[in-house]
């Protein structure tokens, strides 16, 4: 593994019912990094991002190597894998409702998380959720502790899975399309929040779109996925405006608005 980079994936094959959907990924995330996932639809980035967490569909047939600080999760036991997860890396998905219980207020989300994870005793996890509350920009930590995600906008309900997916202080952090399902006008806060959060804490962060606009907003390197690869890897600003794949110009022509990269 490389020195410097927290999360490494080399060669990764993917196996799905007969079906090759992954043929060879390589994909390096450092800490303190956002690094952009981009490609059409299909082309194998959630699965890329769900083999980081141990979370295949069953069946699943995979090669390769997934380094997670030096450990490779592709050969873990199930066991230490479960432990990993949540854990040294955590998962943000496009809509925040898969995540959050509709029937459960949001301080007994994050402390039943706190508590189960770090065995923090209820007066401790009170503390901590209204500190993460805190750290995603939630106004009034504490009083929301006591409500429920309808209360809540689609914005700051994805906030508040960001906090969950932060709970346990993971090293890597993926987000699938975390802003897809928002309306336009919050979603530069959620991204503002998470190049805050890779910042302040460090965090390497494994931005999944398609979104190229979202992709140009705050990620510091950018990889190109299509049919099952990447194709393309490199610094934002060169993957952006000087292309060397072929596909990655296609993908940048297709982009409304283009003046904006
Ligand atoms: N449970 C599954 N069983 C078999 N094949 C699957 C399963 N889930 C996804 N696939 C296939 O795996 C391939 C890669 O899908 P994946 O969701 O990773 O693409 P993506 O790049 O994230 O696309 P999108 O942006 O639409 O989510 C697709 O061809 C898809 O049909």
């Amino acid at each position: 593994m490389t020195a410097g980079n927290v999360l490494e994936i080399s060669g990764l094959t993917l196996d799905l019912g007969g079906r090759r959907i992954l043929g060879g990924v390589d994909l390096a995330v450092r800490p303190g990094q956002v690094h952009g996932l981009a490609g059409e639809s299909g082309s194998g980035k959630t699965m890329t991002g769900l083999a980081a967490l141990g979370l295949l569909p069953p069946g699943a047939r995979t090669g390769g190597r997934i380094e997670l600080e030096g450990t490779d999760l592709l050969t873990l036991p199930p066991r230490q894998l479960a432990a990993l997860r949540g854990r040294s890396v955590s998962m943000v998905f496009q809509d925040p409702s898969t995540s959050l219980h509709p029937m459960l207020s949001i301080g007994h989300q994050l402390t039943d998380h706190l508590r189960h994870h770090l065995k923090l005793n209820r007066r401790a996890a009170k503390e901590r959720a209204a500190e993460l509350l805190t750290q995603v920009r939630i106004p009034n930590p504490l009083e929301a502790l006591g409500r429920y995600p309808h209360q809540f906008s689609g914005g700051m309900r994805q906030r508040i899975a960001i906090a969950i997916a932060l709970a346990c202080e993971p090293k890597v952090l993926i987000a699938d399309e975390p802003t897809t399902a928002l309306d336009v006008t919050v979603q530069a806060g959620v991204l503002r929040l998470l190049r805050g959060l890779c910042d302040e804490l460090g965090l390497a962060v494994l931005l999944v779109t398609h979104d190229l606009g979202v992709m140009s907003a705050i990620a510091d390197d950018v990889s190109v996925m299509r049919h099952g690869l990447v194709v393309e890897t490199g610094p934002r600003g060169r993957v952006l405006t000087e292309p060397r794949h072929e596909y990655t110009r296609q993908l940048l022509d297709a982009l409304p608005g283009r003046s904006t990269v």
